[in-house]
């Protein structure tokens, strides 16, 4: 860390003990009426109540200070002019620069011509054709983390902006059942795989996309080809694999970040071109927010510094996610790769060891669901975490009784988490005791339309590249997850053979158990 930020990290830790034993929420209530006013912002559709953190306004100058000092101005820069931002992989990360430019909103870069965008073009204008293709019933999508994840979980939440005539699914998972269940009643000739891997060497999606293939044939149907739509950056590999039509996706486009390529086509289908490019109107307003807005009234940098704060300085191990709309039960799941996979890093972009917690563990599920199962836990148990809401001010069904009891469920919990209680005259004293002072944020958004969507997902973006700067980590590779592709490799070779020699004791143990049925 250069001497600088240093000084500024310093200057952040001297306050965290305090926050971290001292604080609480209750009397920072009572001593500042204009709590809320002073710690809640504004952003394209989303509104934030980030006053319920264990913090002030005076610990986040000092984040901001330290995001300044990290080069936060300077990286953001980088970031949405497309420049190198990727070190390890020497890539851009280009998502908020593809929507942003496809959406017209850069100005005097609106029609650029750019063989990054054409994928997308040409995504929009399949995607309208399927739509206009009655043959077609089916479409099975085939992708996994972050070539599935966000095409499913958008088309989840979009649902009632649905205005297609064919039927989605989606099949991630290497096990067989996942496959095998959602090809169950489908006919070859009236369904369209969409195979989606930027790198086309994922094992998962290329061993499904192939059982795919012959599952056509073996149910009568002739000519594959026309059949599968790849979507990749390796062109050369999918159409070796005799995919009947290929779109493009930039390299610079991470995995994680590229619902907004041509990989959103399963979305594009449900909701048509028009309401694809809302979504990356949507986020392209976020992108304008996060560029323009100074830090100091910037909504991803004071989430990023929030979640910066609550890891690195209070030492919360975890975020709990808790959407309290049914369309985003894949968020928590989407989300977890985002962050995770982007801030699960133990070092330094420069390669040098890191002396202080990074990301938290993500984890959620959709309210009201998930008050029956954990909430326990968090209102009782003994770690103190943090918890985030997303609540939606409108439904897009008009049941009675339904809506307005969701809402007052999810605003009920962030209160008890905060001002927590104590047992009552003729109640059990302990058990219903609730300590309170335990930290959640409010995201709210006015409707889950494509517009809102797009803006919230770019939302969390920029947000963990803020926290990611600060960190001085690399947001955008992923080598965490290779070691145990290689070794799959190597144990796949082994389940056949039966061949433990040179295995750990543990791993070689349990390969006999498998072998003993299997070999
Ligand atoms: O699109 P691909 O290349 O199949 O990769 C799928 C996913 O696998 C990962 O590389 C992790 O294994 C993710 O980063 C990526 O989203």
């Amino acid at each position: 860390m250069d001497t600088e930020k240093n000084v500024a990290w310093q200057s952040v830790a001297k306050l965290a003990e305090y926050y971290a034993k001292a604080f609480d929420l209750r009397s920072a209530f009572n001593k500042t009426p204009q709590r809320f006013e002073e710690l809640s912002i504004s952003a394209p559709h989303v509104r934030a109540d980030l006053s319920k953190n264990l913090w002030d306004r005076e610990v986040l100058a000092k984040l901001l200070n330290l995001a300044e000092h990290a080069g936060l101005n300077e990286r953001r820069t980088a970031l949405l002019a497309g420049d190198i931002v990727n070190p390890t992989e020497k890539r851009p990360a280009l998502h908020a620069w593809l929507r942003t430019r496809f959406s017209g909103i850069a100005t005097n870069t609106a029609q650029e011509s750019d063989e990054r965008l054409q994928g997308l073009q040409d995504m929009l204008v399949l995607a309208e054709s399927i739509r206009a293709n009655p043959a077609i019933e089916n479409i099975v999508h085939i992708g996994i983390g972050g070539s599935g994840l966000g095409p499913e979980m958008a088309v989840q939440a979009l649902q009632p902006h649905h205005s297609c005539g064919q039927r989605l699914h989606f099949v991630g998972n290497l096990d067989g059942h996942d496959l095998h269940q959602t090809l169950q009643g489908l006919t070859p000739e009236r369904t369209l795989f969409v195979v989606a891997s930027k790198s086309w060497s994922t094992v998962e999606t290329l061993r499904n996309a192939r059982s795919a293939w012959d599952w056509f044939h073996a149910q009568g149907g002739v000519n594959a080809g026309p059949h599968f739509v790849a979507v990749t950056a390796k062109p050369e590999l999918a159409t070796a694999m005799g995919m009947g039509r290929i779109l493009h996706m930039p390299e610079g486009v991470g995995g994680r970040y590229s619902l907004w390529s041509a990989i959103g086509l399963p979305l594009a289908v449900a909701i048509g071109a028009g309401g694809f490019a809302e979504l990356l109107r949507g986020a392209a307003a976020m992108d304008a927010h996060f560029t323009d807005a100074p830090l100091q009234a910037n909504l991803p940098v004071w989430l990023g510094l929030l979640d910066v704060w609550n890891s690195s300085f209070l030492q919360l191990a975890s975020r709990c996610l808790v959407p309290y709309h049914h369309g985003l039960r894949r968020l928590p799941a989407y989300l977890q790769q985002l962050e995770m996979e982007s801030n699960g890093k133990r070092v330094h972009a420069n390669g040098t060891a890191l002396d202080y917690p990074t990301t938290a563990a993500l984890w959620g599920e959709v309210g009201s669901n998930s008050q029956h199962a954990f909430f326990q836990w968090l209102h009782q148990g003994t770690q103190r975490i943090s918890t985030e809401f997303v609540l939606v001010r409108r439904p897009a069904h008009c049941l009675e009784g339904h809506h307005d009891t969701l809402l007052a469920n999810g605003l009920a919990q962030a209160q008890a988490l905060m001002a927590g209680a104590e047992a009552g005259v003729g109640q059990l004293p302990g058990h219903q005791d609730f300590p309170g002072n335990r930290p959640s944020t409010v995201l709210l958004l006015d409707e889950l339309s494509p517009t809102a969507l797009g803006a919230l997902l770019a939302l969390y973006e920029h947000r963990v590249f803020v926290a990611g700067v600060v960190w001085g980590i690399n947001s955008f590779d992923q080598w965490g997850v290779e070691l145990g592709k290689t070794l799959a490799k190597n144990l796949q070779q082994r389940l056949a053979t039966g061949n433990t020699s040179g295995l750990d004791g543990s791993t070689a143990g349990l390969l006999h158990w498998i072998c003993e049925t299997q070999c």
